[in-house]
């Protein structure tokens, strides 16, 4: 197995879906197989004491589509991937819908969450051990599917290295591979490359492109809390606009952007003129 960052070759074509015309009327461009539902949320509120966070948001995830979320700090982001996780409930509204099994999501987090005292591979395990996958696999089958994930993000050297061994980029990659190594077929994602600097951050955004792409893994869709603009438009095919607590969706941006994505695309018209929208309606929140 080829480390991510060498994976361009095996890249799933999303081109059919997501090579939306440059004037950004991608609606009806995109391909069938974006259009059937990962996640339906319907109208949704919550509440923390009498605080009201989200308002009404209805929000329908396609399945094979990256979403990006931005909004406002503090509108409710994370709460609405914590909606979708099941670990909160709507107080009103009609709730969550998954089209798929919910042990088919994966979670990665800002911090990598990394056990100190477990090397690269056992925190890597760790989730097979204690989860679902127990029952289903050997203990065998279960570190392998860690050495593979492992290879995956290109980190097959460093297995026996513990997490203070590791840069900051390396024990994101780790966290990364311990979601996919249960096999998620849809990954959240809150602000998992917010921690990293600006070279880092570029380079993870492509590899996780490369590895939502690859055909070897289950992972069909991708929601992505984010603070970043820019990062958001280089990934994303459409980006959720948040408005500000109590938040709803307040608008949603097509990115008419092809894939497979690459850094350099940043610098394209398409690029810098969804940026500068997105830019604008920031400001009018
Ligand atoms: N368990 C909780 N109990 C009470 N209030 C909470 C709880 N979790 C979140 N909140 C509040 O809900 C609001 C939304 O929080 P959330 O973390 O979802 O925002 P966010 O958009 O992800 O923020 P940021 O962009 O700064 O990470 C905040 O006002 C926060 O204080």
């Amino acid at each position: 197995m080829a480390a991510i960052s060498s994976l361009a070759g095996s890249v799933r074509e999303r081109a059919a879906g997501a090579a939306f015309d440059a004037g950004g009327s991608a609606g009806a461009s995109s391909g069938a197989h974006l259009q059937t539902s990962a996640i339906s949320i319907q109208n949704c509120s919550l509440t923390f004491g009498s605080v009201r966070v989200l308002n009404g948001v209805s929000l329908d995830v396609r399945s094979g589509e990256f979403m990006s979320i931005l909004g406002p700090s503090g509108c409710g982001k994370s709460t609405l991937l914590r909606l979708i996780l099941g670990l909160l409930r709507p107080d009103q509204g009609g709730g969550i819908t998954l089209h798929v099994p919910r042990e088919e999501i994966g979670i990665v987090f800002q911090k990598p969450v990394l056990m100190p005292w477990q090397t690269a591979i056992q925190n890597i395990e760790l989730p097979l051990n204690i989860g679902p996958q127990r029952a289903k696999q050997s203990k065998a089958e279960r570190r392998e599917r860690a050495e593979w994930t492992l290879e995956l993000v290109g980190l097959a050297d460093f297995r026996n290295h513990y997490p203070q061994q590791l840069s900051g980029g390396m024990q994101q990659r780790i966290a990364i591979a311990r979601a996919l190594a249960a096999n998620p077929s849809i990954l959240l994602m809150d602000e998992p490359f917010g921690a990293l600097d600006e070279f880092t951050r570029e380079k993870l955004n492509i590899e996780l492109l490369r590895l939502w792409a690859n055909p070897d893994t289950k992972l069909n869709t991708v929601v992505m809390v984010t603070h970043s603009i820019q990062e958001s438009v280089l990934m994303s095919d459409r980006i959720v606009m948040m408005s500000p607590r109590p938040a709803n969706v307040s608008d949603i941006v097509q990115v008419p952007l092809a894939h497979p994505r690459e850094a350099e695309m940043q610098e394209l018209p398409a690029f810098l003129s969804t940026v500068r929208e997105i830019r604008k309606q920031v400001k009018a929140l």
